[in-house]
């Protein structure tokens, strides 16, 4: 007999993949949709001891690593932060990063995500 996978999310979960979706769309050239590589970015893996990225965010998402919004927030802040330090501030990819975390400043607060209009809020 077929064993039903179990693939219902937690409401948390839900609320973090769209909040994910969120940001993912403030970065239409993808510059933090995969992890960054040595090959793109010589010497990164020794500068940056905590890489950060969508796809790493969305693992553990689905892994329920996340306990709540402000585990999420906290690597959203990584991200950019790693793109902060490793990047100068006249590169595109510092920019982007400066402007991803005040979105994320933004948009992650109690106030702003409750007033979310989500069915299982
Ligand atoms: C997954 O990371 C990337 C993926 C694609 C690109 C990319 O398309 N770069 C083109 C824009 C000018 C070359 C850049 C990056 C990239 C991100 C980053 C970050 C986030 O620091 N980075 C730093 C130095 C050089 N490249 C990058």
């Amino acid at each position: 007999c077929r064993v039903k996978k179990k693939s219902s999310k937690t409401p948390l979960q839900l609320l973090l993949q769209y909040l994910l979706k969120i940001f993912q769309k403030r970065d239409p050239n993808q510059f933090f949709a995969w992890p960054v590589s040595d090959v793109i970015a010589p010497g990164y893996s020794s500068i940056i001891q905590h890489p950060m990225d969508f796809s790493t965010m969305k693992k553990k998402i689905d892994n329920k690593d996340y306990l709540s919004v402000m585990d999420f927030k906290m690597d959203l802040k990584l991200m950019c932060d790693n793109a902060m330090t490793y990047n100068r501030p006249d590169t595109v990819y510092y920019k982007a990063a400066k402007k991803m975390w005040h979105a994320g400043l933004k948009l992650l607060t109690k106030d702003q995500i409750l007033g979310l209009n989500l069915p299982y809020l």
